[in-house]
C-alpha cells in the first residue's frame, strides 16, 4: 500500500457511480481541496464534455485525459480528485496518489440514476450512457480493468454517501 499522507486522493469507476458526489462529501470532510477531471478538461476546452465528443470525437477527449493526467501528477498534491469513467486508462494513473475504485453493479448505477429528479439531464450529459446496451458492453469490459488499477475498492451499492464516506476515511488513516 502507497503511503496515503500528503497524497492526492484519486476516485475512479463508472459513469455515474458516485465519484463526484462522493468527493465532494470527502473535500468537506477531510478539508482537502478537491477537482473533477471533466472539470478541468471543461475549462481547458472552454465547452462542455458532450460538445468535445460531438465535434472533436472521443479520442480527442482522451487526448484531454491525458494532458489533465500529466498536469495532475506534476503539479497537484493532497486533493481529491474525482475522474471522469474512462480517465483510469490514462498510464501514470498509479503517480497521481491512492486510487480508490467505487464499485457497483450496472443495474444499481441505472436505477439510482433513472430515479433522480434531474434523471434526463443526467443521461444527457454523458455520451457514452446514451444507447444502454453498449454502456452495459462498456461496463463489463472495464469491471476488471478498475479492479486492476485499484489501491481500493469500496462497494457503494445500496450504500449512504455518510457510510461510504466513512469506509473511505478508515482506510487513509
Ligand atoms: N451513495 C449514494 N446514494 C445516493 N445517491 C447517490 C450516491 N452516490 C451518487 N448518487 C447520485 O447518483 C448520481 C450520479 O452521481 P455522480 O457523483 O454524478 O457520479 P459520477 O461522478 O461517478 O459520474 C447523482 O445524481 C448522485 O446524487
Ligand atoms: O466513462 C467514460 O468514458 C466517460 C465518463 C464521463 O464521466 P462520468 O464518469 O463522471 O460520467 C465523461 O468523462 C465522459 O463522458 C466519458
Amino acid at each position: 500500500m502507497k503511503n496515503l499522507k500528503n497524497k492526492n486522493i484519486v476516485l475512479i469507476g463508472f459513469m455515474g457511480v458516485g465519484k463526484g458526489t462522493i468527493a465532494r462529501a470527502l473535500i468537506q470532510k477531510t478539508k482537502r481541496m478537491g477537482l473533477d477531471t471533466d472539470d478541468v478538461i471543461e475549462s481547458m476546452e472552454n465547452r462542455k464534455i458532450k460538445t468535445i465528443f460531438e465535434q472533436e470525437g472521443e479520442s480527442y477527449f482522451r487526448e484531454c485525459e491525458k494532458k489533465t493526467a500529466k498536469w495532475l501528477e506534476k503539479s497537484v498534491q493532497n486533493t481529491i480528485i474525482s475522474t471522469g469513467g474512462g480517465f483510469f486508462k490514462v498510464s501514470n494513473l498509479d503517480k497521481i496518489g491512492t486510487i480508490i475504485y467505487l464499485q457497483s453493479s450496472f443495474d444499481g448505477i441505472i436505477k439510482r440514476l433513472k430515479e433522480h429528479e434531474n434523471a434526463e439531464l443526467k443521461f444527457a450529459k454523458r455520451p457514452l450512457l446514451s444507447d444502454e446496451e453498449k454502456a452495459k458492453a462498456l461496463f463489463h469490459e472495464r469491471t476488471a480493468l478498475y479492479e486492476k488499477k485499484a489501491d481500493v475498492i469500496i462497494d457503494v451499492e445500496n450504500r449512504s454517501v455518510k457510510e461510504i464516506v466513512k469506509e473511505i476515511i478508515k482506510h487513509l488513516q
